[in-house]
């Protein structure tokens, strides 16, 4: 893939609320109406207009269309604005109505695309991930943005739903940037199993705060009020069946960490063991491991001649691992803070040597010291599993300074009809670096 410098510098602008970019700076705008003609889409799940000099983020909008904007977020001196289109002037073809009553704005900010097709979607993060590359790492990413398989034409995917309960005790889901919640009788990206609990309809306990529901591979529901201590909250069973590997079950805590498209893991592992190339007798190292799905295909791909490590921050998660590794003796899943004093002392006292990387951290990205880190270590291959296409972009461009580089990149729907985006690079030692490795 081409890959040139990245740009030295980058301008930091607007103020930070948590990790939340604000735009409200003067007098407040909020509420003001204006007609814009909408530009192209940018990551967050809105379209670039620009209205008196000033940028503004168009939520509801589709590139090429004319709206009547309202302003959400800005004031008279903010550098951009924040608004949603409230008024179609000049539809775009792709649009449609949304196939859900309770999108649209000032309603749930769960998604941000069921005003176009799951296709066009794909079309506009394609552009989204191919920006986030170009800008942040200089690669100029060829493909597009595949559909997972498992959700009809975008809908009806989500296993996991945390509802929030309203003043009158209903449950909902919260509005876009917001703490005000909207009562909602479904949700169209949920499985069905989610509504048919019935608990949409009823009033919450009076105690609760929210109301978390998981549905397992096997079809098992479970729902969790909140606040819960960990001891009360049940473990699933869930299924992960790559393409040409032998199905596995997994063992995961209903409030742990888990991908919430039912065909997701399966298309990662696929994604991430393809490029990998694992051999038998490798060393491979699985950071932010959850309960290790990767390291139980890492460890039946490197064989009893070889080892894999996990690391995983969340002690539930390392103690429902327990079970998933168990049928391979050359595999262990422990906790260690990735990133904080020590961690790199466990790897140390594991591995001989590390061939093998897959990296699947948060959504803020692993960061540079831990790119640094783990690629200082040499591995013949990495996997980076990414949420967030610009923590990818700034990882890669790390890499790029360890002398890796990124050899295929494959960029997945597995968030329909919202803007997120799932991506598996493939990293590769270059230039003088593979020669040390080679030697
Ligand atoms: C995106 S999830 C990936 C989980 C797993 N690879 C999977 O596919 O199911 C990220 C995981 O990183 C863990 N995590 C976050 N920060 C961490 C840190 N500093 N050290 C270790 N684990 C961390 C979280 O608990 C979570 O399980």
């Amino acid at each position: 893939m081409n890959q040139q410098k990245r740009p030295a510098s980058r301008r930091r602008s607007n103020q930070r609320r948590g990790n939340k970019r604000v735009a409200t700076q003067g007098d407040s705008l909020v509420g003001t109406e204006f007609e814009v003609e909408v530009g192209d889409v940018a990551h967050g799940g809105h379209c670039v207009a620009r209205h008196d000099g000033r940028v503004v983020f168009v939520r509801h909008a589709l590139p090429g269309e004319q709206v009547v904007a309202r302003v959400t977020d800005g004031g008279t001196t903010s550098r951009f604005l924040r608004a949603d289109a409230v008024r179609i002037v000049q539809a775009s073809p792709e649009r449609r109505e949304a196939p859900c009553r309770f999108s649209g704005p000032g309603a749930c900010g769960g998604c941000d695309w069921q005003h176009t097709s799951a296709a066009f979607g794909r079309e506009l993060k394609t552009r989204v991930v191919r920006e986030q590359l170009r800008r942040l790492a200089g690669i100029d990413w060829p493909g597009v943005v595949e559909q997972v398989p498992g959700d009809e034409d975008g809908l009806r995917w989500r296993t996991r739903v945390e509802f929030s309960v309203s003043p009158d005790r209903r449950l909902g889901l919260r509005k876009h940037r917001s703490h005000d919640i909207v009562p909602v009788d479904d949700c169209l990206i949920a499985v069905p199993e989610i509504a048919a609990t019935g608990l949409l309809e009823e009033p919450a306990e009076p105690d609760t705060t929210g109301v978390d529901v998981a549905v397992a591979a096997d079809g098992e529901v479970v729902a969790v009020d909140l606040p819960v201590r960990d001891s009360g909250i049940p473990n699933l069973v869930e299924r992960v069946a790559p393409n040409g590997l032998s199905a596995r079950g997994f063992r995961v805590s209903a409030r742990g960490f888990w991908q919430v498209h039912p065909g997701a893991a399966a298309t990662f592992v696929g994604a991430a063991l393809d490029g990998l190339q694992p051999k038998p007798g490798e060393r491979a190292l699985d950071l932010y491991a959850g309960v290790g799905v990767f390291t139980a295909f890492l460890a039946e791909a490197v064989g009893p001649e070889g080892l894999v490590l996990g690391l995983e921050g969340d002690s539930r998660a390392v103690r429902d691992a327990g079970p998933n590794i168990a049928g391979f003796g050359h595999a262990t899943l422990e906790r260690a803070d990735i990133g904080h004093d020590g961690w790199g002392s466990v790897v140390d006292e594991t591995l001989d040597r590390v061939d093998l990387v897959v990296l699947d951290p948060p959504r803020s990205g692993a960061g540079r010291a831990v790119v640094r880190d783990v690629l200082a270590r040499r591995p013949r291959r990495a996997a980076y599993i990414a949420c967030d296409p610009a923590a990818l972009a700034r990882d890669l461009a790390y890499a790029a300074e360890s002398g890796y580089e990124v050899v295929s990149l494959r960029a997945f729907d597995a968030f329909p009809m919202t803007h997120h985006i799932e991506c598996v690079a493939i990293l590769e030692a270059a230039g003088a670096v593979a020669d040390q490795i080679r030697r």
